[in-house]
């Protein structure tokens, strides 16, 4: 491994990133407002200001550092000036951890059902209550500057998969004139605004951003545009394209992954944050996460069974509680079912990111990768 020393960088500085092998795995501190943070992280999601099922008190114990919430979401409700008004969202939703927000970009295109882009921003209609919306770099880089996140991300455009090579090229230019504007936009103090990759999967349009994004020096890159719907080989290329154009005293955050395959072989790449709603959203169907794959505890095959989802997991629900019980709340549609399926999902994604940074500083990450991926895949 070899020492590596960052220049400082405001807020969202990267330094000791530790290199591993031949891998671009590294091991890194990220230093936000609200703590020093350590990676590779998984950050859950807490879409409408709460991590669905599960208090603040209990994410801190499973060893979250930072959640995410979604703009798009809070803009529409309650309105991103009344969280403003309450002090901020650390204060709204009692979280002193660190808190990074989406821009709505993503939720624009996957929920509103959409009107149009234009280059001033993209008009959509609210999946609440139906009425004509607007957001462009300007508004979200507002509203999330009344959200008060230690990280905020650019306007952006994540482009549907599969997408023309002439399509995918014009909105990844545009993608990158909004992160100018973002960039204008931003003028709160104590807080890193990361720009976002695109390109689609088009490997020189995936460069021609990432060079252009690097130039415009932003304190962290998130890769955005993937775990789309494309194969996951293919999510691979783009990002042996994309990473190494990114500086490595900086952070790099692949948005919307995902399970522990995709994390392990995106940190080999250097990848440092990942979110997913994943492992909360099966959770709510009674899916357990665990190293040898997916465990659905509803299953009338554990019935009778009085272990827990995991003898070897550290967990609230693991300690306390059996597949039976847990099953049994499921099907009796109890509520502290849901949550005890919740927190077991997310302490397996935080301990298993804790495995990675382990294995990495002990120099032994491409072992540890190999034996999960023979354990996992079975
Ligand atoms: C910050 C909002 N912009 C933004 N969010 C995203 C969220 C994603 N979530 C997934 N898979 C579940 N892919 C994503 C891509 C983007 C993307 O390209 N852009
Ligand atoms: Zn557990």
């Amino acid at each position: 491994t070899c020492a590596f020393a960052g220049q400082k960088k405001v807020l969202a500085a990267y330094e000791e990133a530790v290199k591993c092998g031949y891998s671009g795995a590294r091991a890194g501190r990220l230093h936000t407002p609200h703590g020093v943070f350590d990676t590779p992280m998984f950050m859950p999601v807490g879409t409408q200001a709460t991590v669905k099922a599960v208090s603040p008190r209990e994410l801190k114990e499973m060893g979250a550092q930072i959640i995410l919430s979604n703009t798009y979401h809070l803009y529409l409700r309650p309105g991103t000036e009344l969280v403003a008004e309450a002090g901020g969202l650390h204060r709204f939703m009692d979280w002193d951890g660190g808190i990074l927000t989406d821009s709505g970009g993503f939720q624009v295109f996957s929920l509103g059902p959409l009107r149009k882009i234009t280059e001033e921003g993209a008009a959509f209609r609210s999946h609440i209550d139906g009425s004509t919306q607007f957001l462009s770099p300007e508004i979200a880089i507002k509203a999330q500057m009344n959200l008060g996140a230690d990280i905020i991300m650019a306007f952006d455009e994540c482009i549907p998969y599969p997408a023309e090579y002439q399509y995918a090229k014009l909105s990844t230019e545009r993608t990158t004139r909004w992160a100018e504007r973002s960039q204008k936009a931003h003028t709160r103090s104590g807080q890193a605004l990361f720009a976002i990759v695109q390109g689609g999967m088009y490997q020189d349009l995936r460069r021609v951003s990432a060079n252009d994004l690097v130039s415009l020096d932003f304190p962290g890159y998130g890769i955005g545009g993937l775990s789309v719907g494309e194969p996951k080989p293919v999510m691979y290329e783009m990002l042996e394209q994309t990473v190494p154009l990114l500086p490595e005293n900086k952070p790099r955050y692949l948005m919307g992954v995902g399970t522990p395959d995709c994390l392990v072989e995106a940190v080999r790449y250097g990848i440092d944050m990942f979110d997913c709603v994943f492992p909360t959203r099966v959770a709510r169907n009674g899916t357990a996460m665990t190293k040898s794959g997916r465990l659905v505890v509803k299953n009338a095959a554990y019935a009778k069974d009085f272990l827990p989802i995991d003898e070897n997991c550290g967990c609230y629900a693991c300690q306390n509680f059996s597949r039976a019980y847990i099953r049994h709340l499921l099907k009796a549609d109890e509520i502290f079912g849901l949550r005890l399926t919740t927190i077991h999902n997310l302490y397996f994604l935080l301990d298993f990111t804790k495995k990675m940074r382990q294995a990495i500083l002990e120099d032994r990450f491409l072992s540890f990768r190999e034996e999960f991926l023979a354990q996992y895949c079975k």
